[in-house]
């Protein structure tokens, strides 16, 4: 068997084309969506990545607003980046690109951030509206699954999901998203202490693998059929290394494929974070 292909590029070029009417709209009403970004320091990953975004906001009319710091910035320089877009009209939402240098308060300056900017939806106060099921930016990567599952049809009430990996940014969020009513998928989440991880991926209907080790999940602990999900973006001499082996291919019946799959996906949902921020001002 050969997996149908899982295209978060294609499909993320089709939720693009939607935010680029939102963001027509949203300027005849008078207000231009702009997703600010906090670089720290000069890791090239990063750097590719913010690039890519800003990228992707002029591809549908989102301003962009850069801010980037050196890596010897302190506690106060962030602090007062975050305060300044926290007070900018231009900045609808944004991002504190992580991971920060080590020096750093991870956990105080991402509280820092005005929830209702909150464009990677990792807010302490959205993850607990989450968890309360009301309405807020969601985890961009997780949200952009839940899509690209949708785009394809694969069933996802009532299916089985092992989710391995607890991350803030993936798979922990993705449990909470998961098991909404509207989604009602049962999910098993797998970690590092988990006993018997081939067991519970060879039961899941859906597996997402977002454990960030590489070929994690390997051909024969993939049921027959099922759906993969490679979040992995480990870095494997200079190349990309997902957390997924490549023969799984011949099992799984649906397969992102990586790059091509959830990347372009999650810097969609950005987008549409920062187009609902604006949307939401002006109800
Ligand atoms: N505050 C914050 N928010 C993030 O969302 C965030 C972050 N920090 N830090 C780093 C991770 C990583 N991440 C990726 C997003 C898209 C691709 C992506 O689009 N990748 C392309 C390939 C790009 C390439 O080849 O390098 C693809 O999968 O096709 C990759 C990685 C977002 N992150």
């Amino acid at each position: 068997m050969s997996a149908v292909k899982l295209d978060g590029k294609a499909t993320a070029a089709k939720i693009k084309a939607d935010l680029k009417n939102r963001v027509a709209a949203l300027k005849e009403r008078g207000v231009t969506p702009g997703l600010g970004t906090v670089l720290v320091g000069d890791d090239p990953g990063s750097q590719i990545y913010v690039a890519g975004k800003h990228r992707d906001c002029a591809e549908v009319g989102i301003a962009s607003i850069r801010v980037d710091l050196p890596a010897t910035a302190g506690q106060a320089d962030v602090e007062a980046a975050i305060d300044e877009l926290n007070a900018s009209p231009a900045c609808t939402g944004y991002i504190v690109q992580l991971p920060l240098p080590k020096h750093l308060d991870t956990m105080a300056l991402l509280e820092r951030i005005d929830p209702a900017k909150d464009a990677d939806g990792l807010h302490p106060v959205n993850l607990g509206r989450l968890v309360h099921m009301v309405d807020a930016p969601l985890p961009c990567t997780p949200h952009g699954i839940v899509l690209l599952l949708q785009e394809y049809g694969v069933p996802i009430k009532g299916a089985e999901v092992a989710v391995v990996g607890r991350g803030i940014t993936v798979g922990r969020s993705l449990g909470l998203l998961l098991t909404r009513r509207s989604e009602n998928a049962t999910v098993t989440l797998c970690h590092t202490g988990t006993q018997d991880l081939a067991a519970h991926v060879r039961r899941a209907d859906i597996v997402v693998a977002a454990a960030g080790v590489p070929e994690l999940i390997k051909k024969d602990m993939v049921k027959p059929g099922a759906a993969v999900l490679d979040v992995g973006v480990s870095r494997v001499a200079g190349k990309i290394a997902g957390d997924v082996a490549l023969d799984v291919e011949d099992v799984a019946g649906y397969l992102t494929p990586n790059p091509g799959g959830v990347g372009p996906m999650t810097r969609a949902l950005l987008l549409s974070n920062v187009v609902e921020a604006a949307e939401r001002r002006l109800r």
